[in-house]
């Protein structure tokens, strides 16, 4: 690959269970693995995927990070360097939401950088007859923190491209986190997903 790619870091966070490691299985291999075959993520999985905006490639570096304390380790170097941030919560269950409050805190501990671009994501929107937190509650949500707002399903793939592409969009859009002159916003394609060692080469922002 030419080596003038820029690195885009991304982060997802939220408590266990929420569907962190599925949402990125589904953006990068287009897959949802049933319930037996998933297992707990401990310490931080790492992911590739190269995203086309408007003519140019960027290589997106996707962490998805352990949502059970005990697993976590190392915490603020998930966070050195990253550019955007998606806080996870599940839409049937009211404690994740509302430990989007303690997963704020720690982005605000870890992100010196306030620019960092930051994005809720309320997954699991299949499950509509198990709903507990409404849609115009996470809105709510987002606006007071003042950051974007999807929801989506990684068991059924609604939403989860347009989640990234929205984040991703943003980061180009906000010049303190980005380092080219020019910042276009339109025509994002998906081109290819790959698993990858554990190597981050962004240019950074907190
Ligand atoms: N119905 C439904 N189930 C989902 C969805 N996304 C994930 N799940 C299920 O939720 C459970 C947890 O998913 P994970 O992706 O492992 O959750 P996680 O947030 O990565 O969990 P940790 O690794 O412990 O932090 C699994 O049984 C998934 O199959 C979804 O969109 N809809």
């Amino acid at each position: 690959m030419a080596q003038d790619v820029p690195t885009l870091k991304l982060l997802l966070i939220g408590n266990s269970n929420v569907g962190k490691s599925s949402l990125l299985l589904r953006f990068t291999d287009d897959t949802f693995l049933p319930q037996e075959e998933v297992s707990a993520t401990i310490g931080v999985d790492f992911k590739v995927n190269m995203m086309d905006v408007d003519g140019q490639t960027y290589k997106l570096t996707i962490w998805d990070t352990a949502g059970q304390e005990r697993f976590r380790t190392l915490t603020s170097s998930y966070y050195r360097g990253a550019q955007g941030v998606i806080l996870v919560y599940d839409v049937s269950s009211r404690e994740t939401f509302d430990a989007l409050n303690t997963w704020w805190n720690e982005v605000n501990t870890y992100c010196s950088s306030l620019d960092v671009v930051k994005m809720i994501v309320g997954n699991k929107v299949d499950k509509e007859s198990s709903r507990v937190v409404t849609y115009q509650e996470g809105a709510d949500l987002a606006r007071r923190l003042q950051t974007l707002f999807v929801e989506c399903s990684a068991k059924t793939k609604i939403g989860v491209e347009e989640a990234f592409e929205e984040l991703v969009t943003k980061i180009i859009e906000t010049p303190t986190l980005w380092q080219k002159k020019s910042a276009p916003s339109s025509s994002l394609r998906v081109t290819s997903g790959s698993h990858e060692s554990m190597d981050n080469g962004s240019s950074c922002a907190c």
